[in-house]
This record gives structure tokens, C-alpha cells and sequence, in this order.
């Protein structure tokens, strides 16, 4: 069975703003699967909805096989939930917090064993309002964690961790879902998103503009080939099926045939007795994927164009 399963979702606000528009995708059982897109792209819109904290506007959402809203009795004692804004009492200290919190819970965690997991057992005694930003996003995850959930969402766990702290937490994902835990999360870190994420999603305007592995995401977008001619070759003798963008002696190819297109330009480098200097060939990443994907929001352009002039 999907832990999750989102079909045909819609939210508006009041005021009738669309911030979801019909987007459907599930996540299996004991997946992780991150949802990417641009600021105000629908992501938190979205997880509000599967978290039980909003009724869809159109569509269905399951978790656990119910309606996270109106059967919200069986699904919140299951699942995890890591807001953007904890918003916790600042005066208690982080033991007193995390012993509150576990206080709701009938199979609770014991707290000292969760605030080890989040790397905060040395900060116990410490009051909220002394953590720091990093901080608080960890006791947050800790009382995700308190209730042994099945589904974990985590709204942009590691927004304002430093390094090493995003690192902890990205182990301590991959160990829970190690142990059968299913995570959805939000990030606008791609790194993070490509090392941890099963499979993932990016959403534009309300949208989900691609979704699949990483290899799937970006297999669909153009590779890069670049290289510098040697000076006296002049740019137009390149090969024509290649289109480049050239600046000075540098050029740069976008392909989605990454193969074919460095096949031809090989051949004719030969052929034509030429050094391609510093030649460099690779899929497109993460990264590049999902600027081009930004990019089109901004230039207001529907679907992105491929293959053309880097
Ligand atoms: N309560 C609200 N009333 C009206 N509009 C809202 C409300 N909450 C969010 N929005 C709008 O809905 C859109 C989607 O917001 P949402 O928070 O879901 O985006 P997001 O992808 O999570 O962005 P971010 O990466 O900045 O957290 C935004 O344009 C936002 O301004």
C-alpha cells in the first residue's frame, strides 16, 4: 500500500487564491520523497493538507489509507509532523519540552533517547529560548520523532542547521527510514534532496512540473558539453547539428543527446585535425533541472525548451 497517496489536489485561499492545482503523486511505504519548487510554489500548501491541518479544496488525500482531515482520530497518533515555525513555549526548558510533548503520547519514545537522536542531549536543561536557530529546528525534529511515527513530514527540516547539523539529520532520516519510517519533506536544498530522496517532485506556480528518481528528473533535461577552440578555428565551423553558445574561445553545447552530440563533435574534431581543449561532458544535475524550471516561471515560459542554444 502508498503511505501517502494525493489525487487531483487543490487548495485555495481565501480569496479564492489557487496555491495547489491539481497535483497528484503517492509516496510507498517506507520512501523518502521530497517535494521541491520555487518560494510560494505550494509546497507547505500542500504538506498542510496531508498533515490534517487543512481540507482540500478539490481532490482526495490519503495517509495510512484515511483522510488525514476528517478521520484525523487514526492518522495524527501515526505520523510525525515538523512545522516551518515550531512555536514552541520559549520559558520551558528543551527535557521539559520534549517531556510535554511526550506526555500526548501513548508509546512515546523515552525523551532522553529522542534528544540523543537530534544531537540535543548535551542542551537538556537548556531553556527554548536560549537554542539557537539550528537548535530549535532539532528539538522540532525531536518532537516529530517522539511518538514513533510511521510517516514523518518534515517542512524544511534543516532551514537554518549548520553543516554538520544537516548532515546529522540527513543520516538520522536514511536510519528511520531504515527502520520502515516513510518520509515526506520539503527543502530547498537539492544536495540534500539528491542524496536523501528516494524519489521527489518539483512543484512550480501550484503545479508538479516533474517528478520521479533524480536519474528520472534529470534524464529529461539537457547534458552539457563544453570545451575551448584553439584560437584561429572560428566557432562557425563547429559542426551545425551542435548548437553552442560561444563566449570568446569557450563553448558551451546543451544537448538532451548527450551520446550522439559528442560522437559528432569527436568526428569532426578529428576530421578536422582540432584540440578540444578542456573538454568536459555530463549529464544535467539536480540543480540545473530545477533552475531551469524556476527560470521558466520567471519568463513566464510554460514548459522549458531542450536542446537549445546553452
Ligand atoms: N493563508 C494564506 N492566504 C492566502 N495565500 C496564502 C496563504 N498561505 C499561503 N498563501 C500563498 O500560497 C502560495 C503557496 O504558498 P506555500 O507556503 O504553500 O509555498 P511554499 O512552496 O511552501 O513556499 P516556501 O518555499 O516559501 O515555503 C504563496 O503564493 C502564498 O503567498
Amino acid at each position: 500500500m502508498d503511505a501517502i497517496e494525493v489525487e487531483g489536489l487543490e487548495r485555495r485561499y481565501e480569496g479564492g487564491y489557487e496555491a495547489v492545482r491539481g497535483i497528484s503523486f503517492s509516496v510507498r511505504e517506507g520512501e523518502i520523497f521530497a517535494l521541491l519548487g520555487t518560494n510560494g510554489a505550494g509546497k507547505t500548501s500542500t504538506v498542510e493538507v496531508l498533515e490534517g491541518l487543512a481540507r482540500p479544496s478539490a481532490g482526495q488525500v490519503r495517509v495510512l489509507g484515511f483522510d488525514p482531515f476528517t478521520e484525523r482520530a487514526y492518522v495524527r497518533p501515526r505520523t510525525g509532523v515538523m512545522l516551518q515555525e515550531g512555536g514552541f513555549p520559549s520559558e520551558l526548558t528543551v527535557a521539559e519540552t520534549a517531556r510535554m510533548w511526550a506526555g500526548c503520547m501513548s508509546e512515546a519514545r523515552p525523551v532522553p533517547e529522542v534528544l540523543e537522536l537530534v544531537g540535543l542531549a548535551r542542551r537538556a536543561g537548556v531553556r527554548v529560548k536560549q537554542l539557537s536557530g539550528g537548535e530549535r529546528r532539532r528539538l522540532d525534529l525531536a518532537l516529530a520523532l517522539v511518538g514513533r511515527p510511521e510517516v514523518l513530514f518534515l517542512d524544511e527540516p534543516t532551514t537554518g542547521m549548520d553543516p554538520e547539523g544537516r548532515r546529522e539529520t540527513a543520516e538520522l532520516v536514511r536510519a528511520l527510514r531504515h527502520e520502515g519510517t516513510t518520509v515526506l519533506l520539503t527543502t530547498h536544498y537539492l544536495e540534500e534532496a539528491e542524496q536523501l530522496a528516494d524519489r521527489l517532485a518539483i512543484m512550480r506556480a501550484g503545479e508538479i512540473v516533474t517528478a520521479g528518481t533524480t536519474e528520472q528528473v534529470v534524464a529529461a533535461r539537457p547534458s552539457r558539453i563544453r570545451f575551448k577552440l584553439p584560437a584561429g578555428v572560428a566557432p562557425e565551423r563547429l559542426p551545425l547539428t551542435v548548437p553552442a553558445a560561444v563566449d570568446g574561445r569557450t563553448v558551451s553545447v546543451k544537448t538532451p543527446q548527450l551520446q550522439e552530440a559528442l560522437t559528432e563533435l569527436l568526428l569532426w574534431a578529428r576530421a578536422e585535425g582540432v584540440e578540444l581543449e578542456g573538454l568536459q561532458a555530463r549529464s544535467a544535475s539536480l540543480e540545473e533541472a530545477f533552475l531551469e524550471i524556476a527560470e521558466a516561471e520567471t519568463t513566464g515560459a510554460g514548459n522549458t525548451r531542450e536542446g537549445a542554444f546553452a
